[in-house]
């Protein structure tokens, strides 16, 4: 794993291939795991309940949720209460090994795009803890990955991100917005179906 770290802006980082096949073939069985023990779940916009386009689960002791509620962090499953299922050991590696940040993450969250799913420009800030970065993988198919600056009407350029790619968003652009404009369908043949799954590993409380 000594894929090139690409430096997008200071404290984001593009680590096309971080992932290779063998790699992303056991990823993607251990998700199937993962969701085997948390169904993924639509995920709903705050106060309108409007329903996102991808749907979500997590593993981890945490697991980001959205509904009518608002934006929010919790043990347990929203469907089906249970707590979310573990983190599979090569999540867990991966955070050691890009994260740069001495406490383990918290929460992984889960992405499934179909095909037609986007996700808007956005801020990840639901964490208390913004010392730590968001560590990405992505597997399947290629997606048009946005990114701008802190604030939301600053220029924004896109990349895509291709199966087993990881993206660091941390340190000065740790707050930066961000977004999916599109998933390149068939781009990839890892999944049974067009698609794209992205892993997004988060510390969500500051260490004690
Ligand atoms: O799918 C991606 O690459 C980004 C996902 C994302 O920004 C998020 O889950 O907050
Ligand atoms: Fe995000």
């Amino acid at each position: 794993m000594s894929a090139p770290r690409l430096a997008l802006a200071p404290g984001l980082l593009h680590v096309p291939g971080y992932l290779d096949g063998a790699a992303q073939v056991r990823l993607r069985d251990a998700l199937r795991e993962t969701v085997r023990a948390a169904p993924l779940f639509t995920p709903r916009m705050p106060r309108t309940g409007k329903p996102f386009s991808v749907r979500m689960t997590n593993c981890g002791a945490l697991g980001w949720v959205s509904d009518e509620g608002g934006y929010r962090y919790q043990p347990t499953h929203p469907v089906t209460g249970a707590p979310w299922p573990p983190m599979p050991d090569l999540v867990r590696a991966a955070w050691d090994d890009l994260a740069a940040y001495p406490h383990p993450p918290e929460a992984c969250l889960v992405n499934w795009y179909e095909a037609s799913a986007k996700m808007g420009l956005h801020q990840d800030r639901d964490e208390a803890d913004l010392e730590a970065p968001v560590v990405s993988l992505s597997l399947g198919d290629t997606a048009i990955f946005r990114f701008g600056g802190t604030e939301r009407k600053a220029p924004t350029r896109s990349i895509r991100l291709a199966s087993g790619d990881a993206v660091v968003i941390g340190g000065p652009s740790r707050l930066v917005f961000h977004g999916i404009d599109r998933i390149l369908a068939g781009s990839s043949t890892l999944l049974d179906a067009p698609g794209r799954i992205n892993l997004t590993l988060r510390r969500v409380t500051p260490p004690a």
